[in-house]
């Protein structure tokens, strides 16, 4: 027994080895096996969390809007894969102000000053390590376009001396520019189908997009391909309807077409135009006063009879020119422009700006949420209602609208109705999405081009 116990009181280690080899053979395989897993496999969490984590790995893009009625800005984090990320608590720093660039026609260094205070309070929300790395675009739309190209090229000139002077953030040659319509629009379709999260699946499953700014309005579709060879031709100096784009590892045909001068703000001129200096029936019983626009003067006055729906809606069709113009192509929206073809990409639309802030102040859509669900008959029945109140009654039958619009209600109503039935030619009854906002995992980002030309510019980088 001593013996024994001696013999293994002095057993060397690698007579133990030995003996347990079959347990420890055991015990360290899966061990080695997990370590390789953990090294190599960059999708556990550690690793990940290295390589994701850090803020090289992000990218910032700042966006400028300089739209007809105000100057907003959007800036935006992306992760590698290009989803979106918190900056603080949003998805996204949104600061908006007015009136826009357009208003100071003859003032092209004050014009660009309006954009300071937004400027130095975006390039703040950018780490500052990253600002050198970070594109900075503005994207001029209907306003500096119905200026004119010198005096707009001047606004430009000095926007862009002011982010030389002012800011460390990247720009381009063609950082600061008037977008043409056809941009501004893909840029919004892009926006909210990214928000949606239907970039990458088949045309028919995106969706449509209608945006009424100010100063023009803009539809966009994605059409098949045999659809797109059948575009007709743009004239000389026209924008070309289809835009190709490939998005997500997918291919896409945009129709998109922008119509100047019928935005709400600028569509209120053409509407007074053809009443030109007398009454006209658009205009909300009891008010008699004049509208400005783009630096001219329109009467606006009711007629002796009030306003009347009905007649408004002829008016509104002239000024839309449903009938008067000649339709070479084989479907027309208005003005002779081609409709695109419709098909599976038109069949759920996405419409935002005035029509949701029209709809809010007219009381049939709540404004604190970001989408409604609306048909165009609801555009009429409430138009329905201020062609037939007077002055004196809209703060009680409508009390969100703003003072300053209540003189047009009934007229921005019937033209909501009549650029959606006989401009686009959608049914009164079918249902559409007014949008303000995109649910985007638990959070709601503007539903605005912006967002689109951000995506452009970090993929590029
Ligand atoms: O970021 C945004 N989120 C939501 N609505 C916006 C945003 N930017 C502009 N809008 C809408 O567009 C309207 C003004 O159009 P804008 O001034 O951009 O005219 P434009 O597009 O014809 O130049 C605003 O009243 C608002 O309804
Ligand atoms: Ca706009």
């Amino acid at each position: 027994m001593t013996a024994k116990r001696a013999i293994g009181r002095h057993e060397s280690v690698s007579d133990k080895i030995r003996r347990h080899r079959g347990i420890l053979l055991v015990i360290s395989i899966p061990i080695v096996l997990i370590t390789l897993v953990i090294v190599l496999m960059p999708g556990t969490s550690e690793y990940a969390g290295l390589k994701g984590g850090g803020s090289d790995s992000r990218k910032y893009a700042v966006i400028f809007d300089a739209g007809s009625s105000g100057s907003r800005v959007h800036v935006y984090c992306f992760d590698q894969k290009l989803d979106l990320v918190p900056l603080e608590n949003e998805l996204e720093l949104f600061l908006q102000l007015k009136p826009g660039l357009s208003a100071y026609p003859n003032d092209p260094r004050q014009s660009a000053n309006s954009l300071v205070t937004l400027l130095d309070k975006a390039e703040d929300s950018v780490p500052s390590e990253l600002r050198p790395k970070t594109p900075v675009r503005v994207g001029a739309t209907a306003g500096l376009r119905a200026l004119g190209h010198e005096a707009s090229e001047n606004i430009l000139q000095a926007v862009r001396e002011l982010l030389k002077d002012r800011s460390r953030l990247k720009t381009d040659a063609n950082a600061v520019t008037v977008l043409d319509g056809t941009q501004e629009g893909s840029y919004q379709w892009v926006t909210i189908n990214y928000l949606l999260k239907t970039l990458g699946k088949p045309y028919s499953d995106t969706v449509g997009v209608v945006d009424l700014g100010g100063g023009s309005v803009q539809m966009a579709y994605a059409i098949s391909e045999e659809d797109a060879a059948k575009a007709p031709k743009p004239l000389q100096g026209e924008d070309s309807y289809v835009r190709e784009m490939y998005l997500k590892g997918r291919k896409y045909f945009l129709y998109v077409h922008s119509y100047l001068h019928y935005g709400l703000l600028a569509a209120r001129a053409e509407i007074l135009k053809v009443t030109e200096g007398s009454n006209n029936p658009c205009i909300v019983t009891g008010y008699d006063g004049t509208y400005k626009y783009g630096g001219t003067e329109f009467k606006a006055a009711t007629s002796p009879s009030g306003a009347s729906v009905d007649e408004c809606r002829r008016v509104a069709l002239k000024a839309l020119k449903v009938n008067d113009s000649v339709c070479t192509h084989m479907k027309c929206t208005f003005g002779g422009v081609w409709n695109g073809g419709g098909g599976g990409g038109q069949k759920n639309m996405f419409v935002a700006s005035f029509f949701f802030d029209r709809a809010a102040e007219a009381g049939f859509v709540d404004p604190s949420q970001p989408v409604a669900t609306v048909r165009p008959s609801d555009f009429e029945k409430a138009a329905s209602q201020a062609c037939n109140m007077k002055m004196g009654e809209g703060k009680t039958k409508f009390p969100r609208v703003e003072e300053d619009n209540l003189p047009y209600l009934c007229l921005d109503l019937v033209y909501q109705y009549t650029l959606l039935v006989d401009g686009f030619g959608l049914k009164p009854s079918q249902t559409i999405t007014l949008v303000k906002k995109v649910k985007y995992g638990e959070h709601a980002v503007e539903a605005a081009w912006p967002l689109g030309s951000a995506i452009e510019a970090v993929s590029s980088l």
